[in-house]
């Protein structure tokens, strides 16, 4: 992967953090990034809150040194600061030092000590979590008023963004706790808390933009600790933020023509014109430079629909002798003896494909029927019916199929998950949920049959078609209906090619988070 893509675009796991810790120890050292960590959470709270009483909450490790550094910071800034230490540092550690220099007084880790505070500091665990916190732990966060967390809220998995509790697992991984398990089991009593502000540092985490974390940890900021940009490369950061920058959308030329463009090709159905109609119009606002349909039989109900479509009649193994039409969609809108009757065409004949809906259905419990093609869109319940259910690590379930299948695996959600073969993953959290609605999914892959027709790689052409789709969604005003997206593609394609040129190469080298635009924001 591009140096520029780790820099402006990775998502480092936390096992990825604590390489990149190693190769810090031996360069900058963990005293001063941690020193640096304390005082970017300290500045932050003076930006964001007026002077209150602080409650800093550390655990044993970093993330509690960290917690010590930014309550030395508030404190002297002038702020009423008290710590409440979890349980000690190690002694002769970096955080047991950052401890040391805390002079303020310490109160009691308890729920009595979060109430007596305005604002509450979470520096008890970060990256470092590797279990669900006690319910001691649980109840002294939900006590708190206000929330800030130090790197991660310390019950969030900063690889999966799920929520680790003592023995409610999957029930609590939506908003808040249920009063009963899936087994029926009494759930701990306390209600898991929202947090305000979430100061990470280096590079936000998985865990901050997937589901359940993306809820919790409130407004991300990211913030410039003068990592050296070889301790993240080091680390080897498989998982991005998708985002113009991290892929190219060609732009308009003056030496264009539909040919270069690229021809868009869709298979369609007899009784399902609507879906492979939607398809079709959302690979033309996207900039295809020609769509055609192969409707066979069924060609008089595609003659009635948009003017600019060509609908051919001729038989698919006649239309695959013109090489020009490289790019085929299969699935919208198709039976799946429809599907039976045109995907092995397509793949003997070594065209690029894009599989969904239908072609998904048929191949429900045998993926095997799909090898070949270059890009799969399921959604949660296709993905499940083709591969199995995906579990609470999404990310693992589709880079694994995408491995397996060999193919570009788009996982549709309200973060949409990215998996090439090679492991790479992006999780595009620029969506709306505007964007829940029928044949939305139908114009998605017309999208990425467009950036595939225009030659990009099929990775980078999936997750600027999501991207894309996500901006035209943002963009189609209240309650759109998926026709209204097609209006917004084509400025959503122009903003794309925009951003991408806007993206700078900083000279030094260096990480500046800050400078760039990390702010992973609550959604409305
Ligand atoms: N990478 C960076 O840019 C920097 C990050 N920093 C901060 O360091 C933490 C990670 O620190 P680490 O010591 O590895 O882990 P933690 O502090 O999160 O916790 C480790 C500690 O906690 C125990 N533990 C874990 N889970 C539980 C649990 N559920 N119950 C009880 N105990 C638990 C574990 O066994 C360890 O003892 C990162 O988040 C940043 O905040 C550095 O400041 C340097 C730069
Ligand atoms: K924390």
């Amino acid at each position: 992967m591009a140096m520029s893509a780790i820099r402006d675009f990775s998502l480092p796991t936390p096992a990825q953090c604590s390489v990149m810790d190693d190769e810090a120890r031996a360069t900058v050292g963990i005293g001063t990034l941690m020193e640096r960590a304390g005082w970017a959470v300290a500045r932050e709270i003076r930006k964001q809150f007026r002077p209150c009483r602080v409650l800093v909450l550390c655990g044993p490790g970093n993330n509690g040194g960290d917690g010590y550094c930014a309550a030395r910071h508030l404190e002297r800034a002038g702020w009423p600061v008290s710590v409440a230490a979890l349980a000690p540092p190690r002694p002769q550690s970096e955080a047991a030092a950052a401890a040391s220099r805390f002079r303020g007084p310490h109160v009691p880790f308890t729920a009595e000590s979060a109430r007596r505070a305005d604002l509450v500091v979470d520096a008890v665990f970060g990256a470092g979590l590797s279990r669900a916190p006690s319910s001691d732990v649980m109840e002294v966060l939900s006590a708190s008023r206000m929330l800030v967390a130090v790197d991660m809220p310390s019950f969030i998995d900063g690889t999966t963004g799920e929520v680790l509790c003592d023995g409610s697992h999957d029930a609590l991984s939506g908003d808040g706790p249920s009063r009963d398990g899936p087994s029926g089991d009494a759930l701990p009593d306390y209600a898991l808390p929202d947090y305000t502000l979430t100061v990470t540092f280096v590079r936000p985490k998985p865990g901050h933009v997937l589901p359940a974390g993306r809820r919790k940890c409130g407004t991300v900021v990211c913030a410039d600790i003068g990592m050296p940009l070889s301790c993240l490369e080091a680390a080897r950061p498989d998982i991005f933020l998708n985002a113009p920058g991290l892929w190219h959308v060609p732009a308009m030329s003056p030496e264009d023509h539909k040919y270069t463009r690229g021809v868009v090709s869709l298979c369609a159905g007899a009784v399902m014109p609507g879906a492979t109609r939607l398809a079709a119009a959302g690979a033309r606002a996207s900039g295809a430079g020609l769509v055609r349909i192969s409707a066979g039989e069924n060609a008089c109900a595609y003659r009635l629909g948009a003017p600019g479509l060509v609908i051919d009649d001729a038989p698919l193994a006649t239309l695959l002798e013109d090489v020009r039409r490289k790019v085929w969609l299969c699935g919208p809108g198709l039976t799946g003896a429809e599907v039976e009757a045109s995907l092995p065409l397509l793949l003997d004949a070594g065209r690029i494909v894009l599989a969904d809906a239908g072609a998904l259905g048929w191949a429900a419990g045998n993926p095997g029927r799909l090898a070949g093609v270059a890009v799969v869109t399921p959604h949660i319940g296709e993905f499940t019916r083709l591969f199995g259910a995906p579990g609470a690590d999404r990310v693992c379930a589709a880079r694994r199929a995408a491995r397996e299948l060999d193919a570009v695996v788009v996982l549709k959600g309200s973060v949409s998950i990215v998996a090439a073969p090679d492991g790479r993953v992006a999780l595009n959290d620029h969506a709306s949920p505007a964007l829940a609605t029928a044949g939305s999914g139908d114009t998605l892959a017309g999208v990425i049959g467009t950036m595939l027709a225009a030659g990009m790689p099929r990775w980078e052409a999936a997750c600027a078609g999501v991207w894309i789709h996500g901006e035209a969604g943002r963009n189609a005003g209240d309650w759109p209906i998926a026709e209204d997206l097609d209006r917004c593609l084509g400025a959503a394609r122009a903003e794309a090619i925009r951003r991408d040129a806007a993206t700078v190469e900083p000279g030094a080298g260096g990480l500046a988070c800050e400078t760039q635009d990390l702010a992973v924001k609550r959604p409305a």
